[in-house]
């Protein structure tokens, strides 16, 4: 049976840690980095298939654990376009990696291949690379052994952020057709940000210096690394990156980055935050961000995705209508229940465009995005992006101009398709496009602050279950099918309050549920997520 030796030998050197069960969750399989040797080196061997599946096409692995502590890992797979792995293959990924023995776990490689119609001895090809968490090093190893064991094409691209990653997949597998999504390489990646920034831009000026905390991890060095390609001739972006130490590990997402920002809702400590100056946060492998300031009377003030979101929903809705595609391209915008109902309702309603709600997890935001021609999606948490789809790039390449004006729209509308990382949220390609769009508008962080809604006040709480996979939900997870009797009790205590919403559900990334909140006031909401959470507790002691 083909590459069964090799398998049997070279996985002898990677040896599950025994007593675990692993799934493929929202975000791949993440832990504590001691568990993830042998996971790795299974995923390698999946992702070969896959490549195999799909015609020899490119397959992505990206080694991260985001904005998990140091001390953990994470392994991850990219489909060909650069998307997250299709789900029926998270099921046979969680299999193999779950196999009990050696021989299990050949048994099962060829099973699969033969289940899926897949000819081991065609051409396989795989691409990864990791974050900056040392752990990173030797799962890569175990990974590349797989590889070799499969006789898989590899390119090891080393410490890259997710987002880069992700391009280099769908770079390598659309060269030389006319979808082709630019150059493969990282310079490639670089090169194409900085063009389609300063076509964006059309020479508007920027306002003010912007100071990048990066967690510490490696959205650093690669925003640093970005900053080169921007001429200080043509344009005037004045950044300054902050929490860049990549060297000492301890301190990646250590009270800072984007995840810091938006559970504690405060900046982070340090560098200190100076009222009025523009700050932002990337989270550990840059693909969430979160803009903030802090105004000299009222405080903290924090812009997450769905501030984000409504930006430049609104922004690229005023281009599409200057650019006299209105009635021809359907925009729209995707968000989770964990959307403040401020924000939905200022889209709905003052923006005009449709709302559609999805399960957590960006795969079901970029799956519903889509169905438009321009859709835009984003998690609360900061993680999104906006998709074109090639009918809506087609009109703003070859609509013809009536006017001066209209040209500058579409120009616009080009170069934001060339900026916005249609792969992935991707958080220096997300704050070059809220640069651009601040630009365009002429706002300070206050004016955005001021001239869009005001948030509904909410709480996010934790709630420690037996098993919360015991809770289940329906209707985007906005409400528990089971247990039976739990979503009536909520319902009852959420009437008890004025403009108030509230659900719970089991978390994806962690044992435990989720209990969100809203209401009119701070204490109002506080009172709800308390209420909502006793009757979790509850109903999970009843199992
Ligand atoms: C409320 C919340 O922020 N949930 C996060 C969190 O998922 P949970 O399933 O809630 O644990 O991690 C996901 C992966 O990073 C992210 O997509 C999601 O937004
Ligand atoms: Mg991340």
């Amino acid at each position: 049976m083909e590459h069964a030796d090799s398998i049997r030998a070279s996985t002898k050197e990677h040896n599950m840690v025994p007593g675990h069960v692993y799934r493929y969750g929202t975000a791949g399989f993440r832990m504590s980095a001691d568990l993830l040797d042998a996971v790795t080196y299974r995923v390698g061997l999946l992702a070969s298939l896959r490549s195999r599946k799909l015609s020899g096409r490119a397959i992505g692995i990206m080694i991260t654990a985001s904005h998990n502590p140091a001390v953990d890992n994470g392994v991850k797979i990219v489909d060909p376009q650069g998307e997250m792995l299709e789900q029926d293959w998270e099921k046979l990924a969680t299999q193999l990696v779950n196999s009990r023995s050696d021989g299990e776990l050949v048994e099962l490689y060829h099973q699969l291949a033969k289940d899926h119609k897949i000819d081991l001895k065609s051409p396989a090809k795989v691409i990864y690379g990791r974050d900056t968490r040392p752990s990173g090093h030797t799962l890569v190893a175990a990974l590349a052994d797989a590889l070799v064991a499969t006789k898989t094409e590899l390119v090891d691209y080393k410490i890259l952020t997710t987002p880069q990653l992700h391009y280099l997949v769908r770079a390598t597998n659309t060269a030389g057709t006319p979808l082709s999504y630019g150059k493969i390489s990282e310079v490639g990646y670089y090169e194409k940000l900085a063009d389609a920034f300063l076509r964006a831009l059309r020479g508007k000026k920027i306002n003010g210096r912007l100071l990048v905390d990066c967690a510490n991890g490696v959205g650093g060095p690669k925003l640093k690394e970005f900053l080169k390609y921007l001429s200080s001739d043509r344009v005037a972006f004045d950044v300054t990156v902050v929490n860049d130490d990549v060297l000492r590990p301890e301190v990646l997402n250590l009270d800072c980055g984007a995840d810091f920002v938006k559970t504690r809702q405060k900046a982070p400590p340090s560098p200190k935050p100076v009222p009025g100056k523009r700050y932002c946060s990337l989270d550990g492998d840059a693909d969430r961000l979160i803009y903030y300031w802090t105004h000299p009377e009222t405080g903290f003030f924090m812009f997450d995705g769905d501030r984000i979101s409504s930006l430049a929903a609104s922004f690229i809705g005023d281009l599409v209508n200057g650019a006299g595609l209105r009635d021809d391209l359907r925009i729209g915008v995707v968000q989770t229940a964990y959307a403040n109902g401020a924000s939905t309702n200022y889209i709905t309603q003052h923006l005009k465009l449709p709302v559609l709600c999805t399960p957590t997890g960006v795969k079901h935001l970029h799956h519903a995005a889509q169905q438009f021609d321009i859709g835009v999606y984003f998690e609360a948490n900061g993680h999104g992006t906006v998709l074109f789809s090639p009918y809506a790039i087609k009109a703003f390449k070859e609509t013809p101009p009536q006017s001066p004006a209209q040209k500058e729209n579409l120009d616009t509308l080009v170069a934001l398709s060339d900026l916005i990382n249609q792969t992935v949220g991707d958080a220096i390609s997300d704050m070059l496009l809220v640069e651009v769009i601040l630009a365009h508008k002429n706002w300070s962080l206050q004016d955005w602050a001021t001239m869009t809604y005001t948030d509904l006040p909410n709480r996010l709480v934790r709630v420690e279950v037996d098993d919360k996979d015991e809770f289940q939900t329906t209707d985007a997870e906005r409400r528990l099918c089971y247990p039976e009797g739990a979503q009536r009790d909520i319902d009852d205590v959420v009437a008890k309050y004025k403009n108030a919403r509230a659900f719970a559900r089991a978390s994806g990334t962690e044992n435990a549920c989720r209990v969100y909140a809203e209401a009119a006031t701070r204490i109002e909401a506080a009172e709800l997520a308390e209420r909502v959470s006793r009757i979790i507790i509850r109903y999970g002691r009843n199992l």
